[in-house]
């Protein structure tokens, strides 16, 4: 279960990217964060692992207050945490097998980074996961060789070695196709399942969130305006989202293959396509 009470965090600039967040997401629930551009969701994510430290309130893995934790004390409880981020990118010149062992660093130390000098254990639990995401026969590859669907099954693979009790995942749909990105999103969903794992996706595409998502959170400017369930999004708790937009038209010409073209950056389009359905 992770706890979030009254979350606030206001930038040494003076943004204030979150305003008073209170939420609590239990193991096995699938959380999808959406929200425009600026409303916070990355901050909140990376408030709940300390990669940005808040400004007010509190955060909680289970009993530990992950907010009121020494940076020693931080490091043990964020392998608690399986993190699918962006810029934990994987390392190109390293094997499949030797990415996904990398998630268990936070164990050795560097110096053990090495392939071999990994625990047998460990090898053999890697290569069991990357039997469950569908790369067994990849394990030899360089990252710099797979397609970006694969190498998102990697980092999964990375983040699960540590046996998290929590995901949090930031776009991790973002540069993919849509029939790949509905596949990560399920192999994220069902290893949620699986595992019993709560997760919190930051994520772009609402049809893709109604989708696979338990649950969906909305963010504007900070604040939390919507917490409820997928199928409740309607044309009205978009606007509250987004803001205003004719959001029961597929688009102004009627084109729907116009809608549904993946380069569409913000995927508002879909969110449309879908309103109209609903
Ligand atoms: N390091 C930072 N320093 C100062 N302000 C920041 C920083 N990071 C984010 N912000 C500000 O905090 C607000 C929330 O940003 P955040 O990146 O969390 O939003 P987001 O919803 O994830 O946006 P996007 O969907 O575009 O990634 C914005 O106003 C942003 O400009």
């Amino acid at each position: 279960m992770l706890t979030l009470k009254q979350l606030t965090k206001r930038y040494t600039t003076g943004d204030k990217a979150l305003t008073s967040v209170s939420l609590e997401i239990p193991a096995g629930q699938v959380a999808a964060l959406i929200g425009p551009s600026g409303a916070g969701k990355s901050t909140l994510i990376r408030c709940v692992n300390r990669l940005v430290e808040p400004t007010e309130g509190q955060v909680f893995l289970g009993d530990t207050e992950l907010t009121g934790l020494s940076s020693r004390q931080l490091r043990r409880a964020r392998r608690r945490m399986g993190m699918i981020f962006q810029e934990y990118a994987l390392i190109d010149r390293l094997t499949v097998m030797e990415n996904v062992l990398s998630g268990y660093l936070g164990y050795t130390g560097f110096w053990r980074s090495y392939f071999r000098r990994y625990p047998q254990p460990v090898v053999q639990q890697a290569f069991k996961l990357l039997q469950r995401v569908g790369l067994e026969n990849f394990i030899d590859k360089r990252a710099d060789a797979l397609s970006g669907g694969q190498r998102q099954r990697v980092g999964i693979a990375r983040a699960l070695l540590q046996s998290p009790e929590i995901l949090l995942v930031d776009e991790p749909t973002a540069s993919l196709d849509p029939k790949t990105s509905r596949q990560i999103m399920r192999l994220i969903k069902e290893l949620c399942v699986e595992r019993q794992l709560a997760a919190i996706i930051n994520i772009h595409d609402v049809q893709l969130a109604q989708l696979f998502a338990d649950r969906i959170i909305g963010l504007r400017a900070g604040q939390l305006v919507f917490d409820g369930q997928p199928e409740q999004l309607d044309a009205e708790i978009l606007t509250r989202i987004y803001g205003e937009e004719d959001w029961n038209h597929a688009s102004e010409s009627g084109d729907v293959e116009e809608v549904m073209d993946p380069s569409v950056s913000q995927n508002h389009a879909q969110v449309t396509l879908r309103a109209a359905s609903v």
